[in-house]
């Protein structure tokens, strides 16, 4: 079984971040991170062929993982000392946490006004939706390919479409709106079913975001003549859709947006998001900062150097130690690379090196 690399790599920069640059999350090209995306675990319950390997992986142990107060805590110094404006808790997946309600309403209690998200394969959502809302989560995205249960399962490898149907249904009935439904299309699998999802979503009032799959496969079988590209999911809709750019700012979000009508009527209906980060790249507006489940800070999706907190919020919880995990989440961020974790965007160029990690094991 293929285990999570257990690389620490101290410090990625290849030029010390200068003195001066002591608030915020900047880096060397002129970003700045206010995005936090917090795994919460590596641990899943799907096995989308996209992200895990069919065995799974080899789970990090309860010990290795933040604790609710190591997260309650990183959280506030991202949001009171680096300009930490919105939150996202991602996995792995955030559900199977025993402590997610607690850790979330523990957030809620501590930053009243902050944007907390979740982004979730839905599995036993149904359940735990409305504990969530009652928490403070401000609104969640689901990822579901597929309305076909055929499909589902030889893209995720488990038979629990219906579980993630009622999961949406309830995650709405609890009022966490808006919510974003993400799709990964496959070819031969998936890529046909693009326009009857989007139908299904435009009906509910969901956003549906299509996402282009990326390099961050357990299984390394990921090709850039393989997989679809926006061009490809435009395409693909237009016998149905008409698609025209969606006039609100895009404000550094992954998502490229569009208003959704059907051929010929002037009726909206509602949008549709694209995620292009392989043929339409966002990182000269990236303004993302990622922990992994263990305390890791990762610049960049991509990155193949990690910083570690978790050494030192393990050795205290005085005030210079607070210092000490800012300035190196500082550092960290000050290292981001360019684009695409190398110094300029090309994921399927021949310099790109794939991270050891998958996506489920970085925090998608
Ligand atoms: N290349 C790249 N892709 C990203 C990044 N952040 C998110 N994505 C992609 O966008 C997909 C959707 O992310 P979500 O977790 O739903 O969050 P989001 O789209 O950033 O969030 P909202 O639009 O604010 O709801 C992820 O699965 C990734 O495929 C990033 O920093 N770099
Ligand atoms: C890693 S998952 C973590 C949260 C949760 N388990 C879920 O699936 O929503 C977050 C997102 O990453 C996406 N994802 C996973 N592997 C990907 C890949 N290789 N390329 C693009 N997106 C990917 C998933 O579709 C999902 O929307
Ligand atoms: S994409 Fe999400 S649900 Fe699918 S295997 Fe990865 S972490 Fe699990
Ligand atoms: S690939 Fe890296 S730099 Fe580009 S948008 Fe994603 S996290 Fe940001």
């Amino acid at each position: 079984m293929p285990a999570v690399p257990a690389a620490v790599v101290p410090s990625a920069s290849t030029q010390p971040r200068p003195a001066g640059t002591s608030s915020g999350l900047p880096d060397q090209f002129g970003r700045v991170a206010s995005d936090m995306r917090l795994s919460l675990t590596d641990k899943c319950n799907l096995r989308c062929t996209y992200c895990m390997p069919e065995d799974g992986l080899e789970w990090l142990k309860k010990d290795k993982l933040l604790n609710a107060a190591e997260i309650v805590r990183l959280v506030g110094l991202g949001v009171n000392k680096l300009g930490v404006r919105e939150l996202r808790l991602t996995g792995g997946e955030p559900l199977v946490r025993a402590d997610l309600v607690e850790i979330i309403a523990a957030l809620r209690r501590n930053h009243p006004e902050l944007p907390i998200s979740l982004t979730t394969n839905g599995v036993g959502l149904a359940k735990k939706a409305r504990a969530l809302a009652d928490a403070g989560l401000t609104r969640l995205n689901v990822s579901m390919d597929t309305l076909h249960h055929d499909a589902f399962l030889q893209l995720t490898r488990r038979p629990f479409l219906d579980q993630v149907l009622a999961g949406i249904e309830a995650a709405a009935a609890a009022g966490l709106h808006p919510i974003k439904v993400n799709a990964v299309l496959l070819r031969g699998i998936n890529d046909r079913h693009g326009a009857e999802l989007l139908a299904w979503c435009l009906e509910r009032g969901y956003e549906l975001r299509f996402i282009e799959q990326m390099p961050l496969d357990a299984d390394h079988g990921w090709t850039r003549e393989g997989m679809i590209t926006a061009a490809e999911i435009r395409e693909l809709l237009s016998s149905d859709f008409e698609l025209a750019p969606d006039p609100r700012s895009r404000d550094g979000a992954p998502a490229e947006r569009f208003e959704v009508r059907r051929p010929g009527s002037a009726e909206l209906l509602g949008t549709v998001g694209i995620i292009a980060s392989v043929t339409e790249p966002f990182c000269s507006d990236c303004r993302r900062t990622r922990i992994t489940a263990e305390g890791k800070v990762m610049s960049c999706l991509f990155s193949r150097t990690e910083v570690d907190l978790l050494p030192l919020l393990r050795a205290g919880s005085a005030q210079s130690d607070d210092d000490a995990v800012v300035s190196r989440w500082q550092d960290a961020m000050w290292a981001k690379p360019k684009a695409h974790g190398m110094g300029h965007p090309g994921l399927g160029d021949a310099d790109f090196v794939q991270p050891e990690r998958s996506m489920s094991a970085i925090g998608g």
